[in-house]
């Protein structure tokens, strides 16, 4: 089975580059899923409206408050013990109350102040969602912010995945990176950590899965006349535009507090 997790899950498994980039092709199958399964409602935009709801004892939009819940209930449950998991709303979220797992650490302590989920939450809901949603509103408020919530879980969790890239990348090379992370050069570090080759592939790989997963399937072999759920440009741009700059900046800050 194709690893999910950038963060080993013992102790003794070695990191390595091929390890955290097979998780990143495995993650693209959530993320393209989880575009699909928003891609079923229209817009919603009251959604998105701040107060529009207005829910007695908090201000905010509809998304906002879903999300805020449902993140609390995860902290309690343990998801932001892991590593590799970044709430939207950090302030205030309340402790584990389940038995904690013990996560192998092999990220440097400082990259857990890295939290990108700002840029996110604003590329997604501002630039994104309405090149990939139909225009109108169903009322399936609480069920779209429920799968918005969906997409944004597996970005983040992809584009934090950064950390473990710099950090194997660290360890593969320190000779090349201590030099501009002592004199703090984010471009030289940019340059050091970018393969092109390798983001054209995720690229075409992505736009190739959009079209796989969001095929119409039906048993005689009449395919769907070249239609799909989502347009499979569109997950590639996601990722040229958003996912893969954003994995860089997070690869950056955290190669800047590598030596602290
Ligand atoms: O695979 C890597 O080396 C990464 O750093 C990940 C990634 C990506 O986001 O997919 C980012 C930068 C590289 O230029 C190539 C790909």
């Amino acid at each position: 089975m194709a690893n999910v997790n950038c963060n080993p899950n013992s102790a003794s498994d070695t990191l390595t580059l091929d390890g955290i980039r097979d998780s990143l092709i495995r993650q693209e199958d959530s993320i393209v899923f989880s575009l699909i399964e928003r891609a079923r409602f229209p817009l919603n935009g009251k959604m998105y409206l701040h107060n529009h709801a207005s829910i007695p004892g908090f201000s905010g939009s509809l998304v906002e408050f879903i999300v805020r819940e449902t993140e609390a209930v995860q902290a309690k449950a343990g998801r932001y013990e892991n590593p590799e998991e970044n709430p939207f709303f950090p302030e205030n979220l309340p402790r584990p109350l389940a038995h904690p797992h013990k996560y192998p650490k092999v990220l440097h302590p400082s990259g857990a102040s890295i939290n990108m989920n700002k840029a996110i939450w604003d590329f997604y809901f501002k630039k994104f969602l309405p090149l990939l949603v139909a225009d109108g509103d169903d009322g399936n408020y609480a069920a779209t912010a429920a799968s918005d919530l969906a997409c944004l879980q597996a970005l983040s969790r992809r584009i934090h995945c950064g950390k473990y890239v710099a950090e194997v990348k660290f360890r593969d090379a320190p000779n090349e990176y201590e030099g501009p992370i002592r004199s703090q050069e984010r471009d030289t570090l940019m340059k050091l950590l970018t393969f092109e080759a390798v983001e054209e592939q995720v690229k075409k790989r992505v736009e190739k899965k959009a079209m796989v997963f969001g095929q119409e399937v039906t048993l005689n072999n009449t395919s769907g006349g070249g239609k799909y759920k989502i347009d499979p440009s569109l997950a590639s741009r996601l990722y040229d535009n958003w996912v893969m700059p954003l994995t860089k900046e997070v690869e950056v800050e955290y190669l800047l507090r590598r030596l602290e």
